[in-house]
């Protein structure tokens, strides 16, 4: 179901929104060429529609009666214009249009829909503003709502870091110089001592009066500052910047993280939180396991099927491992080859559950294009007690000598420590 509105009455304009809609949107939006018809859309579909673009001027409504309307029923509004006029831009932001966005180029389209695609994901994002001044707080939150970011708010630092202790989906926080109890850099330091900047952005706010407090702000761990007073625009921007910042470092810590054909985590993420899990297992003096499974002659569905039913067959493990196991550490640590980190698992239980998932791969049906397939696997599991000194790389070398005993034995089969193999 679309969830924007796109409103342009010049055909050659629209067909350029449609093509960048196209490759911005998961969703074709809604499209009207008048208000008459976007009113009837927005009255069949108002339940879904998330923010509307618009164009100030339509031949049914000539001087910006659609905005209004929409405004009025509360639908967030980025505006086309193709004027420049400040009396014009002061008057929309006045009324409450989220963004305005002049005619001009190719970029300045596309920049309209990423808006609203900005104005969508912002319903999730969670921001604190800690300021003292309750004029100053409840402008910040009217500027941040018009955008849909959810708010909090706290009055001296001491709250803000309160509230972000019991708020840990806050992303970002916005934070005035002079405070009471704690005040800005103090709180900045505070925060940077507990979340990296990757996990959590700050915008310090400063007088004008004092240049010097904004390169102290970023000295101290801050993201970004705005003297006040500032322009809503500039606000606006600092904003979406800093949200798209950490937007982009999340998605290239999953790249970094994770394996491109499965989406499981990586033999590098592995080893890495694998030795931290392992360390704590033998400091807390808990037991530890590690399992390495293969797919038994996987080369024959390659040879067979060719590489494609290969990759769906491994997307498949992949996500009956995820189902079945999720709640441990999986990756997909070689090509036809899993690993799973079972913290809190001895032998004889890490064995119970690898035969367990043994039996199961082998009862399932792997879908290939046209046909289907089925597979085993085998499996070698170590366990840290049996090591002398226990590191993931001495795990992997003795659960990789009992998956080489279980292929030797015959394959679909799962090996361990135990003596009594399963
Ligand atoms: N489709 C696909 N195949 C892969 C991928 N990575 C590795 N392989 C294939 O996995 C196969 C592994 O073959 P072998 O090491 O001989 O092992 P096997 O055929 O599974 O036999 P055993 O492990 O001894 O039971 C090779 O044909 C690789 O090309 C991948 O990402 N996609």
């Amino acid at each position: 179901m679309a969830r924007f509105l796109i409103v342009e009455d010049s055909s050659v304009i629209l067909k350029v929104l449609k093509h960048v809609a196209r490759q911005t949107l998961e969703e074709e939006p809604w499209y009207a060429m008048n208000m008459a018809q976007a009113v009837e859309l927005y009255q069949a579909h108002r339940h879904q529609l998330v923010a509307a673009l618009v164009d100030l001027a339509l031949p049914d409504a000539p001087h910006g009666e659609l905005v209004d309307y929409l405004l009025q029923q509360g639908l967030p509004v980025v505006v086309l214009t193709g004027t420049s006029d400040g009396d014009v831009r002061d008057q929309l932001l006045k009324k409450g249009v989220a963004d305005y966005v002049i005619k001009e180029s190719r970029f300045s389209y596309q920049y309209a829909v990423q808006m609203l695609q900005r104005l969508e994901k912002n319903r999730s994002v969670e921001v604190l503003i800690a300021e003292d001044s309750s004029t100053y707080r409840h402008y910040v939150r009217q500027l941040l709502e018009l955008h849909q970011y959810r708010v909090h708010e706290a009055e001296n630092g001491a709250q803000a870091l309160e509230i972000l202790q019991q708020q840990p989906a806050i992303r970002l926080v916005i934070t005035d110089y002079h405070m009471p109890q704690l005040d800005g850099f103090e709180l900045v330091q505070a925060i940077r001592h507990r979340f990296e900047k990757r996990n959590i952005a700050i915008i310090g706010l400063s007088g004008q009066e004092d240049s010097a407090i904004s390169v102290k702000f970023i000295k101290n761990g801050a993201n970004d500052f705005l003297s006040k007073p500032f322009e809503q625009e500039e606000f606006v921007c600092r904003v979406t910047n800093n949200i798209e910042a950490l937007d982009s470092l999340e998605q290239l810590q999953w790249q970094a993280s994770r394996d491109y054909l499965t989406g499981l985590y990586n033999r590098r993420y592995f080893s890495e939180e694998g030795e931290t899990l392992l360390q704590r297992a033998v400091r807390e003096q808990q037991p530890l396991s590690l399992a390495v499974l293969d797919i038994d002659f996987f080369k024959n569905i390659n040879d067979e099927y060719g590489h494609q039913a290969g990759d769906m067959v491994l997307q498949q493990l992949a996500q009956l491992l995820e189902e079945t196991l999720g709640r441990f550490l999986v990756a997909r640590t070689g090509g036809e080859e899993f690993s799973v980190l079972l913290p809190g698992l001895d032998n004889d239980k890490a064995l119970s559950l690898l035969n367990g998932l043994r039996q199961n791969v082998e009862e399932r049906i792997f879908d290939i294009p046209d046909d289907f397939v089925r597979i085993s696997i085998s499996a070698g599991v170590a366990a840290s007690v049996a090591l002398p000194q226990p590191s993931l790389s001495a795990l992997f070398a003795r659960a990789d000598e009992h998956l080489y005993r279980a292929k030797e034995a015959g394959r679909n089969l799962v090996m361990g420590d135990d003596e009594d193999d399963e």
